[in-house]
């Protein structure tokens, strides 16, 4: 039988963004929690240790905390706020560079069943603004150097699996940090 492997995941974004929904088994309330998903990659099994982090500016100084030895950063962003995608670029990466130098990094559109909807069209037409594309999510992970792109919607339960592998086939494939190409399109999961 293979070794498990533990890996470390950490979850950031902007508050509201949709970070705890795409746990399976969510139902938290506190700052960050963590918990562990067993996952198959190829014919390994990775102990994938999930950190949720909180986005909100109040939690900086905790959320800092959470970095230390993670192997890999998911920064979530919703795609009917339009400033979650521009706060990956102009906050986000900078803290992960900041607290986990070097650590590989995936970029995921949440909620992407919104771009379907009526109300947020109007909401945001309203703002001269629209929902997040997959064009602009994937332009936005191309700059910060993602290695992976993916979109999900946890109310239509799309993606979200697909996210925590992508997560422990990334971290995988590095090592831990803090304290311490080919572009394939498949479905929503883009290889930087
Ligand atoms: N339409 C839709 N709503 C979602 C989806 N995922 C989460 N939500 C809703 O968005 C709101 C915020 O979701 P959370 O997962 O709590 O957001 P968060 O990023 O963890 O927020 P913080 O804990 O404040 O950092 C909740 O009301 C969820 O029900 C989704 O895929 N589609």
């Amino acid at each position: 039988m293979a070794r498990k492997v533990q890996k470390k995941l950490v979850v950031i974004g902007d508050g509201g963004c949709g970070k705890v929904r795409p746990r399976p088994r969510a139902e938290l309330t506190a700052v960050f929690e963590n918990y562990v998903e067993l996952v198959a990659v190829d014919d390994r099994q990775v102990e994938l240790s999930l950190w949720d982090t909180a986005g909100q500016e109040d939690f900086d100084r905790l959320r800092s905390l959470s970095y230390e030895s993670s192997n890999i950063v998911m920064i979530c962003f919703s795609v009917d706020m339009p400033t979650s995608l521009e706060n990956v670029e102009t906050k986000w990466i900078d803290e992960v560079r900041q607290f986990c130098p070097g650590v590989k990094v995936i970029l995921t559109a949440c909620k992407c069943d919104l771009r379907e909807d009526e109300q947020v069209a109007e909401k945001l037409g309203q703002r001269s603004q629209r929902p997040t594309s997959y064009d602009e999510g994937l332009a936005v992970a191309k700059r910060i150097k993602a290695s992976r792109y993916l979109e999900c919607s946890a109310k239509e339960n799309r993606g979200v699996q697909e996210a925590i592998e992508e997560g422990a086939r990334v971290a995988l494939g590095s090592r831990a940090r803090g304290g311490g190409g080919s572009l394939r399109r498949s479905s929503r999961c883009v290889i930087l």
